[in-house]
């Protein structure tokens, strides 16, 4: 018992040498005392270690927004009086700033938002009212893509009812400047790592004096570092910080219990949720720097309650000059060049608890994120995929993507037509026909943009798919994480998961091998769980008539077989497997959650039958007649 707390003692000390290594390295301040600016150097620092220590310690965990309804009155902002009079007869009009410190000149009034849009309902879900970390959400918020979360189906004797889960744990959207240098950055991963070598050093005393507790998963009982408080310092600072650091928050929130530890899960599970809030200073610095000061000349109005705050960035509503509804993805500064130093913070954290298991692979995992985030954050290369989408799925139906608007976007601002319709999940309490249609278009956009196009927007985020019921359409949002995939991986890929469909296992090891999953060195115990993974995922293409999502236990047979291929595992998996990988269960698990019987055998097999294998262009011919299906 001595040694585990000298062990933490030993942990608390690397935690705060972060912090003195991160202040050492980075500090700017360092510097101006360099330059002889005493005064400068004291002002600073005391203001840093100040705002620090009062976020280790919880005590300040910036300005808690009343998104209680109705939404602010001052919210929207319109710079247009033609179009606010037309639009707010009856409605409360009354003068505002557009800013924190500034007046607009050619028009400041602003009203209350029309009650009743889809939009409106959106930033209603985002700014719902709730207690921090509240068991008792009322809202399910905008971010509902809990991809591990379970749809409840009911039978009611002849028919049955998609029961909604209960409201899960939410956390209050909170107003806080995004640290946007390298050092305020560092000092934010320093103070967390610290925190949590407190946590753990109370922990461990507590244990000390009344003994382990009995009732933790076992993972939690072995480990002091992996408390309740522990977990929620994570997702408090991973809020906070926002960037590259809460994506990967993100994406490990999706993994299982087998992978990560249930208290991190949970706590990565609010992380999941959104982010903080900017506050209107910090976003009219990026407006006016991105869009040059003018930039409300470009519209009617601008809604300054966000309708999202993701990871990367918060999205706003706003009305352009011409009249069209548009959604502003306004960049957190500061994160695109965090990437490299966030990811490297996240690995010394992550080693330092030594909470991630070795198979993952970590090290090539977050490579590869690596150039995935600094991607997502290149709003033009968004941009351009998703001008490429429309054009491919224009002859598609059923599937919308929204217009993009180059001139009121930049690298760190994308303007793009608003569009209506609910996350992709909400879709489980319709009835089983549109279950079935929209399992059926999601599975079949997959296919086209693996096997046809080559070119995949790989994040299976459920609020990327917006389901529009009055016009049976799915609109496509958010093609940060576009790419394209070499032909002959797509064509080896084809071949395999054919091979898959049809519990062909030598297909399965030699094409595993071509595509380097496989060394051809794996043991037995190996090679029969890889196989067995490969045949669990053929699964829905193994028979044909329909596969019945709703009584699918892929996922848990999954994460079964995960455990052993983590042991035995030889080799990363090759990159292209990660985005891929993760889009592919990301609609596996879309099925399972709406509750779809879908015919992906039928599917699969009118792709793999155009398909044609081996020719570089084959594929320009097949997408210009869009839809296959
Ligand atoms: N064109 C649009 N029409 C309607 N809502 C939109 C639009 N664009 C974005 N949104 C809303 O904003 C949210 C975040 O947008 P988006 O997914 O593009 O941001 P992101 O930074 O890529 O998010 P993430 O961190 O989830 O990847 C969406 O889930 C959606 O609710």
């Amino acid at each position: 018992m001595r040694m585990a707390w000298l062990k933490d003692l030993n942990r608390l000390v690397n935690g705060l040498s972060l912090v003195a290594r991160e202040i050492a390295k980075r500090s700017p301040v360092i510097e101006t005392a360099r330059n002889g600016d005493i005064e400068g150097l004291i002002r600073s620092t005391a203001k840093q270690a100040l705002v620090s220590a009062t976020d280790l310690s919880g005590l300040t965990r910036g300005k808690v927004r009343d998104f209680s309804r109705p939404r602010p009155m001052e919210s929207v902002v319109y710079f247009d009086r033609s179009a606010e009079a037309a639009q707010s007869s009856g409605d409360l009009e009354r003068k505002h700033p557009i800013g924190d410190d500034r007046e607009v000149d050619n028009a400041e009034v602003v009203r209350a938002n029309d009650p009743g849009s889809q939009a409106d309902r959106n930033a209603d879900e985002t700014c719902s009212s709730v207690e921090e970390l509240d068991d008792q959400g009322v809202s399910e918020g905008n971010k509902s893509h809990n991809l591990a979360e379970e749809v409840n189906v009911v039978d009611v004797g002849g028919g049955e009812m998609v029961v909604p889960p209960p409201p899960a744990k939410r956390r209050k959207p909170r107003e806080r400047r995004v640290p946007a240098t390298p050092f305020s950055r560092g000092l934010g991963f320093a103070g967390l790592g610290a925190g949590l070598a407190w946590g753990m050093i109370q922990e461990s005393t507590r244990r000390l004096v009344y003994g382990s507790p009995q009732e933790q998963d076992k993972q939690s009982a072995l480990s002091p570092f992996l408390t309740k408080s522990n977990a929620e310092r994570l997702a408090v600072a991973l809020c906070r910080m926002r960037g590259a650091a809460l994506k990967l928050g993100q994406m490990l929130s999706i993994q299982d219990e087998s992978l990560v530890p249930a208290p991190m899960l949970a706590a990565l599970d609010i992380v999941r949720q959104g982010a903080d809030v900017m506050p209107r200073s910090q976003l009219n610095q990026v407006l006016d720097a991105e869009l040059g000061p003018n930039w409300t000349s470009k519209l009617s109005s601008f809604d300054y309650e966000p309708l999202a705050a993701a990871s990367i960035g918060q999205v706003h509503r706003a009305v352009t000059k011409e009249g069209l509804q548009v959604a502003m993805k306004i960049q957190y500064p500061g994160v695109a060049n965090s990437i490299e130093s966030d990811i490297e913070n996240v690995k010394l954290l992550l080693d330092y608890t030594n909470l991630i298991p070795k198979g993952l692979y970590l090290d090539r995992a977050m490579k590869v994120a690596k150039e995935e985030l600094s991607r997502e954050c290149d709003y033009e290369l968004e941009a351009s995929n998703q001008k490429r989408f429309r054009d491919l799925l224009s002859g598609m139906k059923g599937f919308y993507v929204p217009m993009v608007l180059d001139n009121i976007s930049s690298k760190r601002v994308l303007t793009t037509e608003l569009v209506q319709g609910v996350p992709i999940d909400k879709v489980a309490l319709l009835d089983q026909e549109t279950r079935n249609y929209v399992g059926n278009k999601l599975l079949e956009i997959t296919l086209m943009e693996l096997f046809v196009f080559r070119f995949m927007q790989t994040d299976p985020n459920w609020s990327n798919f917006l389901y529009d019921e009055a016009t049976r359409t799915i609109n496509l949002i958010d093609f940060g994480a576009a790419r394209d995939y070499p032909k002959s991986f797509v064509d080896d890929y084809l071949r395999m998961v054919v091979a898959c469909a049809n519990q062909d296992r030598d297909a399965v090891i030699e094409m595993s091998q071509r595509l380097g999953f496989l060394t051809g060195e794996e043991s037995v115990v190996m090679l029969d769980a890889h196989v067995q993974g490969g045949f669990v995922v053929g699964l829905p293409f193994s028979k044909t008539g329909g596969y019945d999502f709703r009584s699918s236990n892929i996922t848990q047979s999954i994460s079964n077989l995960g455990a052993t291929m983590l042991r035995h595992r030889l080799t990363p998996p090759p990159d292209e497997a990660y985005s891929l990988h993760r889009k592919l269960s990301g609609t596996f698990l879309a099925c399972i959650k709406i509750g779809a019987v879908v015919p992906c055998r039928e599917l699969l097999f009118k792709v793999y039958e155009r398909y044609q294998f081996g020719h570089e262009d084959d594929g320009a011919a097949m997408v210009s007649s869009g839809s296959i299906f």
